[in-house]
């Protein structure tokens, strides 16, 4: 049995990770924490899930990472900057790992692939994420690492920016720059969470798309992660690299 934690227990996912936990025979679900609980609850657990905010998922890696729990962590807002610091925290304290994926979902999973795939054969890409309003960040998690491994994709098939003769613009217009990808974040009450990589070239367009139906879709992905977090050194950053794609 894998004793198993949850920060952001009361929300959104949250709630179906601990129901996933469980139900699942070989993990005991040990803590499970929200806002203003104590984290010492978590004491105990050798893996704890985090699907909380991103102004305050540092805080809670650098507490798990720092009494030898492996964090497994779903909440978003990461930038290199950030991974670089859970990376230098890992190394000061060997033996404990960390998963950070911006979606558990095995469907977006796929759909970054197939878009870093795609990206090679394009003049130009563009990437719309459609989210419900409640959501903190934007654009979101998935969005952006959608444009880095696209971006990736373009600069080792030596393709330019994307064409665009835009001269005059409202602040917006054109969405967010990541990595040179433009990402427009769509925010729209009755969603859940949906993502359109648009990619064009010569005469046709292909489009990717996503969408989330419910949260309990992440959770398989969630409870792969927690079963293979152990073994996994240092820093792992998106889901991908447990599945045999
Ligand atoms: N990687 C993935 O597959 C997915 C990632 N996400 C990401 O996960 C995060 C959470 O999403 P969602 O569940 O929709 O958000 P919710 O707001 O529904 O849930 C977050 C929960 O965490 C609580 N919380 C806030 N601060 C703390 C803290 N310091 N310690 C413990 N709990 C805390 C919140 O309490 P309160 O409401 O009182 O503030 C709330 O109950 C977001 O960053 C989102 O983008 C979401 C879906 C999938
Ligand atoms: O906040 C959400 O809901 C989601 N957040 C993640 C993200 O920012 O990519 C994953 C999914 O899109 C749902």
């Amino acid at each position: 049995m894998i004793k198993v934690g949850v920060l952001g227990a009361r929300g959104r996912v949250g709630v179906e990770v601990c129901k996933a936990v469980e139900a699942a025979d070989d993990l005991e679900l040990v803590a499970a924490v929200d806002k203003d609980d104590p984290l010492d609850a978590l004491i105990g657990a050798e893996v704890v899930v985090d699907f909380t905010h991103p102004d305050v998922v540092m805080d809670n890696v650098e507490w798990c990472v720092t009494h030898g729990i492996h964090p497994v962590v779903g909440t978003t807002g990461w930038t290199a900057e950030r991974l670089d610091a859970v990376r230098a925290l890992l190394a000061a304290n060997p033996g404990t790992n960390a998963l950070i994926a911006p979606n558990f979902g095995i469907a977006a999973v796929l759909m970054m692939h197939f878009a870093q795939q795609a990206a090679k054969y394009f003049e130009s890409v563009e990437i719309v994420e459609l989210h419900h309003p409640n959501k903190a960040d934007a654009p979101s998690g998935t969005a952006r690492r959608t444009a880095e491994l696209v971006a990736e994709a373009r600069r080792k098939a030596g393709i330019g920016p994307s064409p665009d003769a835009t001269s005059s613009e409202l602040d917006g217009a054109r969405g967010a720059d990541v990595d040179g990808v433009h990402v427009h974040a769509v925010r729209l009450a009755g969603l859940i969470a949906h993502q359109e990589v648009l990619l064009g070239g010569d005469g046709e367009i292909l489009t990717i798309r996503h969408d989330t139906m419910n949260r309990s879709s992440f959770t398989p992905g969630v409870l792969l992660g927690v079963r293979r977090v152990r073994e996994l050194p240092g820093l792992t950053v998106g889901l991908e690299n447990l599945l045999d794609l």
